[in-house]
C-alpha cells in the first residue's frame, strides 16, 4: 500500500521509512483513501493523539543515508472550543510526547512558532523538521520536488491551526558542551482570526510564550496581544523574585520583506530594524514606550530576521504543495540561514524557569499550571501567573526527588528482586527519602521558603506513601506471609476440631456443634481463597478473607505463641509490639 500510495504525492522520491498518510484539505481529490493497515502498524502512544496530517515527509539526503525515522505526527495537546472560548489540557496527548523513557530526564528545548494566523506558521516549522531529521547535511533544505510534509499548512484564507499542537518526536540532540537535550517543537493557533476573541489569541500566545525557550514570532505587534500587561508587570514581578530575565529568546520574524534596499535581508538588517522599532519616542502612546522599555527585561535574547517573499506560486497557486521548486531562491537561501540559527546544536537554549533548567517531565507541570490560570473567564492577572510557576516549579521538583526515591527503591525491592528483610527495606527508605528530600531542596524555586516548605511535606507523605507500597510488595514475595491465611484457617479448623470432639465427649453439645460450625465457615473460607487466588476473581472477597486471618493471626495466634514462648523461658508475658505488616497503617500513625 505504502509503495502504491507513493507515486500519487512525488514521482521521483525514493522510499523511505516512517512513512504516514493522512489526509489534507488542499489535496482533496488528489488523495482521498487511508491505509488504515498502514496506520496500525505505525501507530505509536504518542499517535493516538495524532490530527490529519499530510504524509510525514522524510527528506532525502543526496547520496546519503535516508535517516531511520518512526512516522511522527503533529499531536495536539491543547484542545480550543470555539463556543465557550475554552482551553483545554489534554494531559494524555501531553505525556505521551514528554513522558517518552528516552526523553523524560532530559533538558527540553521548546521552540514554537506563534503570531497571527494564514502568515506560513506551520509552513515554517515543517522546514524546521527537515532540518532536525537531516540536520547533519547541508542539503537539508530537500529536493525540488518533495512536497513539504508535517504540521498541517496549506493555502486559502480559513485558518488550519487550532489550539497547540506539538510534533510527536522529540529530538534529542548532543550539544557541543557533551551535553543531550530534547528539542520540542510547538505549532500555534493563528491570532486575529474570525472566530476567536482576543482572549483567545492572548491565551494562546501567552502560553507559547511561557512554555518555550525560543519563541519565533511572527508578528511585531505583540503589545496588542498582550495588551502590554506581560512584558510590564509580569517581568517587573518575575525580576523581582527570582533576579533574572522570566524568558529567554525571542526571535521576530518579518515575512515578506520588501525592503531589502533600506534593511537587508537575514538578522542583520532584522537587528537594525528591530532597534529602530524598539526606540522610545516622546510622542509615542504610553502603553507602547512601556513594552519597548519592558521587553528587554523580559527575555533574554531579542532578535528579529528580515525574510524575503516567498514568490508567487507560494502565495497565490491553490495547487502549491510546498516544492522547493515553486519556491523563490531568494527565500531558500535565507531559510537556509534562519533554520539553523535556531535549531543548529550550538544555538539551542534549554527552557529555564526561576534559574533552573526544566526537564520533559518538569514541562508537563509547567503546562498543567498555565492551562488552570487561563481557563477563567479573564485574563490572569499577571501575580497569578508568578504563583502559578511557582506553583509549577515546586511540583516539578517534587516529581523529580520522588522519580529518584522511586528508581533507587526499585533496585533494592523492585518487581525482579528477592524478598528483603523489613528492616533493611525500611533502613534503604529512611536513607533514599532523605537524599530525595535533599534533592529537592537543592533545586532553585521560586515562592519563597514557606511556600517550598509546604511542597516538601507533600513529597515527605508521598514518599512515605510509595514505602507502604513498596513494603507490600515486597511482603508479597515472602511465601510465609503469602502462606499465612491458609496457615491461620487451619490452626482454627484444628482447634475447633479438637474442642469440638473434647466437648462433645464431656456432653456439652452445643459448644460442640458451635465448634463443628466455626470448622465448616473456615473450611469454606479456605476453599474461596483457593479459587480466588487460583483464578484472581472476587479479589475483594479474597482481601476480606485475608483482612479475617489476618487479624486473627496478630490477635490471637501470634500472642498465643508470645505467651508459650514466655512460659517456656520462664518470663511473664508482655505483648510484643508488631512493628509493620499492616504497614499502611503503620505509617499513618507515625504522621
Ligand atoms: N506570502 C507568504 N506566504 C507564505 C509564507 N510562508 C508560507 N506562506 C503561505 O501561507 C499560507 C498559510 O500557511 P500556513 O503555514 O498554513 O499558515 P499558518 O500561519 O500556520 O496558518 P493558521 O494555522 O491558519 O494560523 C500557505 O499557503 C503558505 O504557502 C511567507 O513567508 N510569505
Ligand atoms: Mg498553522
Amino acid at each position: 500500500m505504502l509503495s502504491s500510495l507513493w507515486p500519487v504525492f512525488n514521482q521521483k522520491s525514493v522510499g523511505a521509512g516512517g512513512v504516514f498518510f493522512g489526509w489534507h484539505k488542499a489535496s482533496v481529490g488528489r488523495i482521498s483513501s487511508i491505509d488504515t493497515g498502514t496506520i496500525a502498524f505505525l501507530v505509536t502512544e504518542a499517535q493516538k493523539h495524532l490530527v490529519p496530517l499530510r504524509r510525514t515527509w522524510v527528506p532525502p539526503a543526496r547520496g546519503e543515508e535516508l535517516p531511520e525515522i518512526g512516522a511522527a505526527c503533529p499531536v495536539q495537546i491543547v484542545l480550543t472550543d470555539d463556543e465557550e472560548h475554552q482551553f483545554e489540557l489534554d494531559e494524555g496527548a501531553l505525556e505521551s510526547v514528554l513522558m517518552q523513557e528516552h526523553v523524560r530526564d532530559l533538558d527540553v528545548v521548546v521552540v514554537s512558532v506563534a503570531g497571527a494566523f494564514r502568515k506560513g506558521k506551520s509552513f515554517l516549522l515543517d522546514f524546521m523538521l527537515r532540518y532536525m531529521y537531516n540536520q547533519k547535511s547541508n542539503l537539508w533544505l530537500g529536493t525540488d520536488e518533495d512536497p513539504l510534509t508535517g504540521f498541517s499548512w496549506r493555502g486559502g484564507c480559513e485558518r488550519e491551526t487550532t489550539g497547540i499542537q506539538v510534533w510527536s518526536e522529540v529530538f534529542v540532540v548532543d550539544k557541543p558542551d557533551g551535553s543531550k537535550v530534547a528539542v520540542l517543537l510547538v505549532d500555534t493557533q493563528g491570532a486575529f482570526d474570525s472566530q476567536s476573541t482576543i482572549k483567545d489569541c492572548a491565551t494562546v500566545f501567552a502560553l507559547s510564550t511561557m512554555t518555550s525557550s525560543v519563541q519565533v514570532s511572527l508578528i511585531l505587534l505583540i503589545s496588542k496581544l498582550m495588551k502590554g500587561f506581560l512584558f510590564t508587570e509580569y517581568g517587573r514581578l518575575a525580576m523581582e523574585e527570582i533576579y533574572r530575565k522570566p524568558f529567554q529568546t525571542l526571535m521576530f520574524l518579518i515575512r515578506d520583506w520588501s525592503y531589502p534596499y533600506e534593511h537587508p535581508y537575514g538578522l542583520e538588517g532584522g537587528k537594525r530594524f528591530l532597534e529602530k522599532r524598539l526606540q522610545v519616542k516622546q510622542n509615542q502612546h504610553e502603553e507602547l514606550q512601556n513594552v519597548r522599555k519592558h521587553i528587554h527585561s523580559c527575555f533574554s535574547n531579542i532578535s528579529c530576521f528580515l525574510l524575503p517573499h516567498p514568490g508567487l506560486k507560494v502565495a497565490t497557486n491553490p495547487w502549491f504543495d510546498g516544492r522547493l521548486k515553486d519556491i523563490d531562491d531568494d527565500f531558500k537561501k535565507e531559510l537556509e540561514n534562519l533554520v539553523p540559527l535556531l535549531l543548529s546544536p550550538e544555538k539551542l537554549v534549554v527552557k529555564e524557569i526561576g534559574g533552573s533548567k526544566v526537564t520533559c517531565r518538569d514541562l508537563v507541570e509547567y503546562f498543567k499550571a498555565y492551562i488552570k490560570i487561563y481557563q477563567g473567564e479573564e485574563l490572569p492577572h499577571p501575580k497569578s501567573m508568578l504563583q502559578a510557576t511557582a506553583e509549577a516549579n515546586n511540583l516539578a521538583a517534587v516529581a523529580g526527588a520522588k522519580d529518584s526515591y522511586n528508581k533507587s527503591m526499585e533496585q533494592v525491592c523492585g518487581g525482579d528482586k528477592p524478598y528483603i528483610a523489613p528492616a533493611d527495606l525500611e533502613r534503604s527508605h529512611e536513607e533514599f527519602k532523605q537524599s530525595s528530600i535533599k534533592q529537592f531542596r537543592a533545586v532553585k524555586k521560586m515562592g519563597g521558603e514557606e511556600f517550598c516548605r509546604r511542597y516538601q511535606e507533600q513529597l515527605e507523605s508521598e514518599l512515605d506513601e510509595a514505602y507502604a507500597n513498596f513494603i507490600k510488595h515486597n511482603d508479597s514475595k515472602n511465601i510465609f506471609y503469602a502462606a499465612r491465611t491458609p496457615a491461620t484457617l487451619f490452626a482454627v479448623m484444628f482447634a475447633m476440631y479438637i474442642i469440638s470432639g473434647v466437648t462433645g465427649f464431656i456432653g456439652l453439645n452445643s459448644i460442640a456443634t458451635v465448634c463443628n460450625l466455626v470448622m465448616g465457615v473456615a473450611l469454606i473460607s479456605l476453599c474461596i481463597w483457593a479459587y480466588v487466588k487460583y483464578s484472581g476473581e472476587f479479589r475483594e472477597l479474597g482481601a476480606v478473607i485475608d483482612q479475617v486471618a489476618e487479624t486473627l493471626w496478630e490477635q490471637v495466634f501470634s500472642k498465643l505463641f508470645e505467651v508459650a514462648r514466655s512460659r517456656m523461658m520462664g518470663h511473664t508475658f508482655v505483648p510484643a509490639q508488631r512493628k509493620r505488616l499492616s504497614s499502611n497503617n503503620n505509617i499513618k500513625k507515625k504522621k
